[in-house]
């Protein structure tokens, strides 16, 4: 079931949150809304919920008007970053709570929250209460709990955002095969570049109440359709008047065409990588406009690289620049 949003807006008092957004989301896809803090993310998931509505504009969901529906006539499923959960219910039973509510037979209730706490591996958990489980586990339980009334679509907005780093990493793989065993159309909201890049078939880069580009992470990241889009999607540096990922710097020890004079000033090693920052001509870059190169230990090794070094540089044939306005 996919989901069509035309010339969307939505203003908060003078505040422009959305300013006129177009969204087409395929059925059965995982589309990841990604952007900076404040740039309309939410308010777009919660218009496409019927949490909220637009001041203009239209949503389509599976070729239906839903823009002025209540939520419960969407068949939208959501979670949210910080669930609440029914305290005092067991997991069973706060999954079951929406097909209780619906008076579905008991019998039918039972096999379904069954069925989603296989998939998301908390069967052994159905007597707990939520708060017997870990942060991750909750998360989990709210997954099994929104796709309990078989919604044909799913809104999650930042539902890993409170936890570490590695339950995150977790979830966020378990999402995408989730994903991939019940292909429920998913509209995902983050501010994580790397989440985004990991677990969704699609990226829209939202900033500012406006749409800045759509595309696979592959597209994104490799063909970003401007500066603002290139440095929120990865990694960025400048050189000689471009922005380039620091991995697309070619490096030579003698000059060669088309290549920038450069001294090493500092070399890092962090793993497997070699940062190398490197000093062009005699001005003192800006705190944003330095430039630092990217090598596995292999090149770096192979360059034989030492600070104080000159060497060559260019962008690489195959890297995307961007000229710096
Ligand atoms: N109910 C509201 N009243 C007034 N301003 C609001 C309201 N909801 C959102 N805003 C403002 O609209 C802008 C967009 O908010 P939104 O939550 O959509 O951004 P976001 O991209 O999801 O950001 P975040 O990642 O921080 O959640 C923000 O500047 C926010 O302060």
């Amino acid at each position: 079931m996919g989901i069509v949003a035309t010339d969307v807006r939505k203003n908060f008092g003078d505040f422009v949150a959305l300013d006129g957004v177009d969204l087409n989301v395929p059925s059965g896809r995982l589309t990841a809304l990604l952007g900076p803090s404040g740039g309309g993310k939410s308010t777009l998931l919660r218009i496409i919920a019927g949490l909220e509505y637009p001041d203009s504009g239209t949503v389509l969901i599976d070729d239906h008007d839903a823009t002025w529906a209540p939520p419960q006539k969407r068949s939208v499923g959501f979670v949210f970053q910080h669930y609440a959960a029914f305290k005092h219910l067991s997991v069973f039973r706060n999954v079951a709570f929406g097909l209780e509510i619906r008076r579905r037979p008991k019998a039918e209730i039972r096999s379904r929250v069954m069925e989603l706490l296989e998939l998301v591996h908390l069967e052994q958990f159905a007597d707990r209460l939520p708060s017997q489980l870990s942060g991750g586990q909750r998360q989990r339980m709210a997954l099994a709990r929104a796709l309990a009334v078989q919604p044909q679509v799913l809104l999650l907005d930042e539902p890993f955002g409170a936890l570490d780093t590695q339950v995150r990493k977790e979830l966020r793989d378990w999402l995408r095969r989730l994903h991939d065993e019940v292909h429920v159309t998913t509209v995902f909201v983050t501010h994580d570049q790397e989440e985004a890049l990991e677990v969704s078939d699609e990226l829209v880069v939202i900033n500012h109440g406006r749409i800045e580009q759509v595309g696979t992470p592959t597209e994104l990241y490799d063909n970003p359709a401007n500066d603002f889009v290139m440095r929120f999607i990865g990694p960025v540096t400048h050189l000689g008047g471009q922005l380039v990922r620091p991995h697309d710097i070619e490096v030579f020890t003698e000059a060669t065409g088309g290549t920038i004079e450069a001294r090493v000033a500092r070399l890092l090693r962090v793993g497997f990588e070699v940062k190398a920052e490197l000093a062009v001509g005699d001005a003192t870059p800006g705190p944003d406009e330095a430039t630092w190169l990217q090598l596995t230990r292999g090149q770096a090794d192979h360059l034989d690289l030492e600070v104080g070094d000159t060497v060559w540089v260019r962008p690489a044939h195959h890297a995307s620049t961007i000229a710096v306005a």
